[in-house]
């Protein structure tokens, strides 16, 4: 059987520090990403509203119009810096994400793009599942207040990598999504987030390593740097986490980078060990990556 990884690839997570400002958030982001290259990561990502304060009363603030594609500088200027960003770097870009406003459909998502090494788009994914919480005396948070959600799974194919599938944040904690994607062959599973200091401590980490466990893919969540000063605290600690849920790089709460090279075989020794691929029952439970499921791969319904 092909390998759903051909060949190894070193990937970066960008724990970015981000403040108010949105161009000095852009020109950061540019830091970081060429110093990720330069340390041969291939594969760069940065984290969820990456280039705006997070919280539903800065989605309308900080929102650029991405339709119709390729918008103008004015319309974006985040995706031409992300574009630039990702030609400069010569390496695949999942750039966290922005919030977008739609004029047509007169609303906002949370998205983020993926540029290729020649800063082309290749895809774009609007959160499907908004973080909405309530937990008493801890954390209140209703992003449906200002965002509406996204409709499909989005993955990406790397042509000299293999496929990788990309959601956000809250996205994480509905493993459907994962299940289909690993299911339809992708590595890696990427997702910028924002936990926070009461969901952080309790599921970041384990949610990370089930999505690998469950699917024996690598996974990547990338978070923000903390920032003890801002409205909304995020609980940092980005990681990659391999097929066998074991973490091969964790960041602390600031400012900082973890990358790993991933490797085809180990997702192969790792499902050959404990062969659950070949396990599955689809006599007793259905196959969730099979019927209609709204996909879109590099852009293209699936
Ligand atoms: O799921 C969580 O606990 C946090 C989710 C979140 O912060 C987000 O979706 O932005």
């Amino acid at each position: 059987m092909a390998s759903l990884l051909k060949q190894p690839v070193k990937l970066a997570l960008i724990q970015l520090a981000s403040g108010a400002d949105k161009a000095a958030n852009l020109s950061h982001a540019r830091t970081r990403v060429l110093e990720a290259a330069s340390r041969g990561a291939r594969i760069i990502v940065l984290p969820e509203c990456f280039n705006s304060p997070y919280g539903v009363k800065y989605f309308s603030k900080y929102a650029e119009q991405l339709l119709p594609s390729p918008p103008s500088k004015e319309q974006s200027p985040s995706f031409h810096a992300l574009s630039a960003m990702a030609k400069e770097a010569k390496a695949y870009l999942v750039g966290g994400s922005i919030p977008e406003l739609d004029p047509d459909a007169k609303t906002l998502y949370n998205t983020n793009l993926t540029f290729s090494p020649t800063g082309e788009l290749l895809a774009s994914h609007r959160k499907v599942h908004l973080f909405d919480i309530d937990i008493p005396g801890k954390i209140s948070f209703h992003e449906s207040d200002a965002l509406s959600p996204g409709n499909k799974l989005t993955m990406v194919d790397f042509p000299e990598y293999g496929k990788i599938a990309i959601a956000i944040c809250y996205d994480v904690r509905f493993p459907e999504l994962a299940t289909i994607a690993a299911r339809r062959g992708a590595f890696l599973l990427l997702y910028p987030g924002a936990f926070n200091l009461t969901t952080g401590a309790l599921h970041w980490e384990l949610q990370a390593r089930a999505r690998a466990m469950d699917n024996q893919v690598y996974v990547g969540l990338c978070s923000p740097a903390r920032d003890m000063s801002a409205d909304y605290n995020a609980w940092g600690h980005s990681m990659i986490v391999d097929p066998n849920a074991e973490i091969l790089s964790e960041a602390g709460t600031g400012d900082e980078m973890v990358d790993a090279e991933l490797k085809g075989e180990r997702i192969e020794e790792v499902r050959k060990g404990i062969p659950i691929y070949t396990q599955r029952r689809f006599d007793v439970y259905p196959d969730v990556s099979k019927g209609d499921v709204k996909t879109e791969e590099n852009g293209q319904p699936k």
